[in-house]
């Protein structure tokens, strides 16, 4: 497999792009190498520049759970390009995706979109304080909300890959009303309820994406949110990976539980950019213009986007994926663990659903501080031989593995190969 073309233009993005990506999770920092460019993608499949195929668990890092480019998201998009880009006033695209997003939420009457997951966390969390009446709010660590200045400490996915604990530029200000808790860990909330008055609310990947997958133990959901409810704290939600990905429902349908706001992005665009955040009435009556938490946005609810979106979300409930996902996942979490056994390689396997990641460690991963026990060496040896087998994966121990509805028998052959081969080199470490 040649990467010459991929490498050419690495070097001359170089010149006028940071690290020639317009995201750091992108880069090739912990896997060694230079990022790969792509040239094209349709159904499960991703092509780089220099014409190597690869079955796509990327995923755009989650929004293509059809599969790229599917007939009906094509059309959906085309149709509405040819009536205009953009055009700063209401769309009836708008409402029908609305509806689709409150009917699968039931503690969602109202939406606001935006472009993406980041407007939609740190609109959720202006709205928390904006309606509680409070400022503080508790992030768990390893969770990963986006790029906006108050949640960017002990959070996974980039800074996790480059060892960063929270990124610089963020004034101390910005923070001081940032709490840390650990995942899985209900007492981790309540000692800091004992300590402060003003919290307005916790924040939390339902299904944790960013630390790699981590899975919420038990009732831990449940638990923390009847806990919130004696605190008069709310409880957000952020479903930006795990919404129409878990379920239909989101996470909250999964877990049986109703957050207070919802966070959206994603699948809700379909490789759009679009975000939302989204409550019952009574929350959402304090955002303008109805009420005095202003949120705003040029491109928000943007046509394409709303296209996109509506398309995907159409074709997905009609696909009803979810026990297709359970089925083809557990068969990857078994091609895992079966050929790391045989290779006698240490690993633990995280999935739920649709996202999975192994972690190169003999014991379990339940928080941000376990995750990090995974041997990240092993993992860029096992990155590159997956690549070089026809696997595109995301470049980091901490970003999880998605799955398309599109998946095929023969694309699950290629993984398993390209596993095997994988294991082997790893076992040679
Ligand atoms: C759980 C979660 N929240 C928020 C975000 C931020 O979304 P975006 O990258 O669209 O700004 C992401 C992904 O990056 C995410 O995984
Ligand atoms: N886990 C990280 C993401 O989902 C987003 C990718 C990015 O920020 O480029």
């Amino acid at each position: 497999m040649k990467f010459k073309k991929s490498q050419k233009l690495y070097e001359k993005g170089l010149k006028n792009l940071v690290g020639a990506v317009n995201s750091p999770v992108r880069a090739f920092s912990s896997v060694g190498g230079n990022p790969l460019f792509i040239k094209k993608a349709k159904g499960t499949k991703i092509t780089d520049v220099d014409g190597n195929e690869y079955v796509d668990l990327v995923l755009s890092y989650g929004p293509m759970i059809l599969g790229h480019r599917h007939k009906k998201v094509q059309k959906g998009v085309d149709k509405a390009l040819k009536k205009g880009y953009s055009f700063g006033a209401s769309t009836e695209a708008e409402i029908k995706l609305a509806k689709i997003v409150c009917d699968a939420f039931p503690g969602m009457d109202k939406v606001r979109f935006v472009n993406s997951g980041t407007e939609a966390v740190l609109s959720a969390v202006r709205l928390a304080r904006a309606f509680t009446g409070k400022d503080k709010i508790i992030k768990f660590s390893g969770c990963y909300h986006g790029h906006q200045d108050s949640l960017l400490v002990a959070a996974g996915s980039g800074l996790a890959t480059l060892s960063m604990p929270g990124s610089k530029g963020v004034p101390e200000g910005a923070v001081k009303n940032t709490l840390i808790a650990n995942y899985n860990d209900l007492d981790s909330v309540k000692a800091h309820f004992k300590k402060h008055k003003d919290i307005a609310g916790v924040i939390i990947e339902p299904i944790a994406g960013n630390m790699g997958v981590v899975i919420p133990e038990n009732n831990f959901l449940v638990e923390l949110k009847a806990y919130l409810e004696t605190q008069g704290a709310l409880l957000i939600a952020d479903e930006v990976m795990t919404g129409f990905r878990s379920k239909f429902g989101g996470a909250q349908e999964l877990l049986g539980v109703e957050a207070d706001i919802t966070c959206l992005g994603k699948v809700i665009g379909g490789g759009f950019p679009v975000g939302a955040y989204g409550a019952r009435e009574e929350i959402m009556q304090e955002v303008a213009p109805l009420g005095g938490m202003y949120q705003a946005g040029t491109l928000s609810g943007n046509p394409i986007a709303m296209a996109g979106g509506i398309a995907t979300l159409t074709e997905l409930k009609k696909q009803d994926p979810y026990k297709k996902f359970e089925e083809i996942g557990s068969i990857i979490e078994v091609i895992l663990l079966e050929t790391a056994k045989k290779y006698n390689v240490a690993l633990t396997v995280n999935r739920f659903g649709s996202m999975l990641n192994p972690f190169f460690v003999n014991s379990e991963v339940t928080n941000f501080v376990e995750a990090q026990l995974s041997d990240t060496k092993k993992f860029a040896v096992f990155f590159w031989e997956m690549i070089k087998n026809g696997v595109f994966l995301p470049p980091s121990q901490f970003e999880a593995w998605f799955l398309s509805s599109a998946l095929s028998d023969k694309d699950i052959k290629i993984i398993a190969e390209a596993v095997d081969k994988a294991m082997e080199k790893v076992s040679k470490m």
